[in-house]
């Protein structure tokens, strides 16, 4: 027997009843219901297998133009704080869950998942068999989706799905960073200066460095080495961020420029990219990419393994033996990921071995995600301090 609806919604749960399509580029469709914005979104099809997080996913700028679909079945349970957002706003291009939490419960939550997709105008998807939508994006690979509130025949809509923009290919950092200059002081006494490019930094970034004692002036993404060394910095740093590695040149030219300056370097992920651009290497597009934050990485110099949290579709691609000599200096691979063998670190070393920069394909800031790579931190401010010393 049918339970009779509601006599209302109560307060702070999803309307969800208008129906919404969701098509992949090769046809494939999936049919929900309409959960945050209505209206149509397009983007790259990915999956994260984080089982909590979802709000610093939501906001960390290097989804800006990917539709994320979540394995985990519920989504939404904790609500939405004003603490934990990377950056101030939603950048998915559009949201796919499963089962969306009814009634949020967490002390500090503010607000629905629900409400904040759609105050922000984020189109998402529920009631979507995420399994098999998941297995069917790793067995096919990342590809354009579209999913609308407003089409319900799937032709049309994949006729647009079509017409959308290819994330290969795609430089957008711009669009992403801040167009101001801004400064993080250092907490306590500050005992370094690092500039940062913001390529989409998340929030996490500047915080651990700041909890160091690093003074972090965080600059745009057009940023000279003019501007860079009016910082007088000891270290530069790359963040992470979206679109593709390969169509990112100014920032790849102003890497080498620092480089050749001698000033001591640490990139996370895109800055990891770029990073591994600047000293030569190539890099591709992953088949699915690394989203979650349960990755096993290895980092080659100490055996240690860590669990990582990741979010990459495009990798160096380096040579996993031995290292290669630039002009900048001696490179290797200094951290690999366990389950594919994919390159998620590099090191550079002077004549003399010693360690002039570095950087990783993973996030040691991990919001959310477990904090076995904070030492990476450490690892930089150990690198400004040898240097300062010298
Ligand atoms: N989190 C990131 O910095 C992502 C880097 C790049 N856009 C990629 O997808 O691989």
């Amino acid at each position: 027997m049918a339970l009779p609806a509601p006599a209302q919604t109560p307060s702070g749960t999803r309307s969800g009843t208008r129906s919404a399509l969701l098509v992949l580029e090769d046809g494939r469709t999936f049919r929900g219901e309409s959960f945050g914005a209505e209206g149509e979104t397009f983007g790259e099809a990915v999956f994260s297998t984080g089982m909590s997080g979802y709000q610093e996913t939501l906001t960390d700028p290097s989804y800006h133009r990917q539709v994320v679909v979540m394995t985990a079945p519920h989504v939404g349970n904790t609500g939405m704080n004003d603490e934990d957002t990377e950056s101030s706003r939603i950048w998915v291009a559009g949201y796919v869950v499963r089962d969306p939490a009814r009634v949020p419960s967490n002390w500090r939550s503010v607000r629905t998942l629900d409400d904040d997709l759609r105050d922000q105008g984020v189109v998402g998807i529920s009631g979507v068999d995420t399994r098999a939508l998941t297995r069917h994006l790793r067995e096919r690979g990342a590809m354009r989706v579209g999913i609308s509130t407003t089409e319900n025949d799937p032709e049309r809509l994949l006729q647009r799905v079509l017409e959308s923009g290819e994330m290969a290919g795609s430089n957008l950092s711009e669009a992403v960073s801040t167009p101001e200059a801004y400064v993080v002081p250092a907490q306590g006494e500050r005992r370094f200066t690092v500039a940062a490019l913001d390529l989409g930094i998340k929030s996490n970034t500047p915080r651990m460095l700041s909890e160091r004692g690093v003074e972090v002036h965080v600059l745009p993404a057009t940023t000279t080495l003019e501007d860079v060394r009016a910082v007088a910095p000891d270290g530069l740093f790359f963040s992470n961020g979206p679109g593709d590695p390969a169509a990112t040149t100014a920032q790849v030219q102003l890497l080498q420029d620092a480089l050749r300056a001698g000033i001591p370097y640490f990139g996370i992920c895109f800055g990891n990219q770029l990073f591994g651009r600047a000293l030569g290497f190539g890099t591709y597009k992953l088949k699915y990419g690394h989203r979650g934050i349960n990755q096993p990485v290895m980092d080659r110099t100490t055996g240690k393994v860590e669990v990582t949290a990741h979010n990459h579709g495009f990798a160096v691609d380096a040579p996993m033996e031995g290292s290669t000599s630039t002009e900048f200096g001696d490179v290797t691979v200094s951290h690999v990921c366990l389950n594919d063998d994919v390159v998620e670190g590099l090191e550079l070393r002077d004549a003399d071995g010693r360690l002039t920069s570095f950087s990783v394909q993973y996030h040691p800031e991990a919001a959310a995600g477990p904090h076995d790579a904070a030492y990476l931190f450490d690892r930089f401010v150990d690198l400004m301090t040898e240097r300062k010393d010298a």
